[in-house]
């Protein structure tokens, strides 16, 4: 199956420098050769060109608002051609807020597509639970018809319809939410393997419930987003916000060995790879080797040969 890879350079959804680096560092330790001597067909749209809306200003706590609803309508647009194409689509970050335009444009193609959110937080803050404001702790709260009612207008999002429900997304890998994620989580009902589901059942058997969960009505495109700090910060330090206790190298390559074996895989997001937060550069090669291990392992590289 041909691939499509889009690169996005964004780090507005948050406030740390680096992370619009990430297409540029995934894309030297040759991701693209690497995919085709896999023997895929791939096709690399280069990076979007993203630019600061003038006159941006904070709305309450959220910043930069009318920058990060057009850098996502840019994508949507984008995610949305690749899949017309008939392409599986890559998204390389660039900062998680990147999922909104991602998954929607996703949707739009493929509006039967299911969620598979691997990270170390939940990301579904709305702009009023959030306890920092930055864009990148919120892309599935826009993205869930049940909290539509909760999202307050916000300029630059309005052209943000809701493409999931609540039993369309799982989270995998989850260890630092915030008490408004925890309520939501909760309330909602969204099947949530944390690290002490990784720990009580092992990741074999999270991803057969994982799976089981969203396949169980039958087969239907996967978007998997996978936020690099869902990996633990001994072998990914190189992200905005690392949180110890993580997966490890074997358990976040099995997570992606398993979404392979679905063949149901239609885009993935590999996210939050930010070169300028590593302390060395071992750190920043560990984790920009651990990105492109995920996107290998979901495109067929396999541990056994
Ligand atoms: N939940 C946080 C972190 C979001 C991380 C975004 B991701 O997953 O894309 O990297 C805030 C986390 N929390 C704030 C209070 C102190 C402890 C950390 C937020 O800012 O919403
Ligand atoms: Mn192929
Ligand atoms: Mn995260
Ligand atoms: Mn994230």
């Amino acid at each position: 199956h041909p691939i499509g890879i889009v690169g996005a350079p964004f780090a507005r959804g948050q406030r740390k420098d680096g992370v619009e680096k990430g297409p540029d560092y995934i894309r030297r330790a040759r991701l693209v050769a690497k995919l085709g001597a896999q023997g895929h067909q791939v096709k690399d749209y280069g990076d979007l060109k993203f630019e600061d809306v003038p006159n941006d200003e904070p709305l309450g706590r959220v910043k930069m608002p009318k920058t990060v609803g057009s850098a996502n309508k840019q994508l949507a647009d984008a995610v949305k051609t690749v899949k017309k194409n008939g392409q599986t689509c890559v998204v390389l970050g660039g900062d998680h807020s990147l999922a909104i335009g991602s998954i929607y444009g996703h949707a739009a193609a493929r509006p039967d597509l299911c969620v598979v959110w691997v990270d170390a937080h939940a990301d579904i803050n709305t702009p009023l639970t959030s306890p920092t404001g930055n864009f990148h702790g919120q892309p599935v709260s826009y993205l869930l018809r049940e909290l539509h009612s909760k999202i307050p207008v916000i300029p630059g999002f309005s052209w943000i319809k809701p493409c999931l429900s609540a039993q369309d997304i799982v989270y995998i890998g989850l260890r630092d939410l915030d008490p408004g994620e925890h309520y939501i989580i909760k309330h909602l009902g969204i099947k949530a393997f944390s690290m002490t589901e990784v720990d009580r059942l092992g990741i074999g058997r999270v991803m057969e419930e994982a799976c089981d969960h969203l396949l169980s009505k039958g087969k239907r495109p996967i978007h998997l987003s996978y936020d690099i700090d869902a990996i633990d910060p001994s072998v990914s330090p190189a992200t905005g916000t690392p949180v110890k206790g993580g997966l490890t190298y074997r358990e976040s390559v099995y997570v992606a060995e398993e979404i392979c074996r679905t063949g149901l895989l239609s885009a993935l997001d590999v996210v939050e790879v930010n070169p300028d937060r590593g302390k060395t550069e071992e750190e920043v090669s560990s984790t920009v080797s651990a990105a492109v291990d995920v996107v290998l392992s979901c495109f067929g590289q396999l541990r056994e040969g």
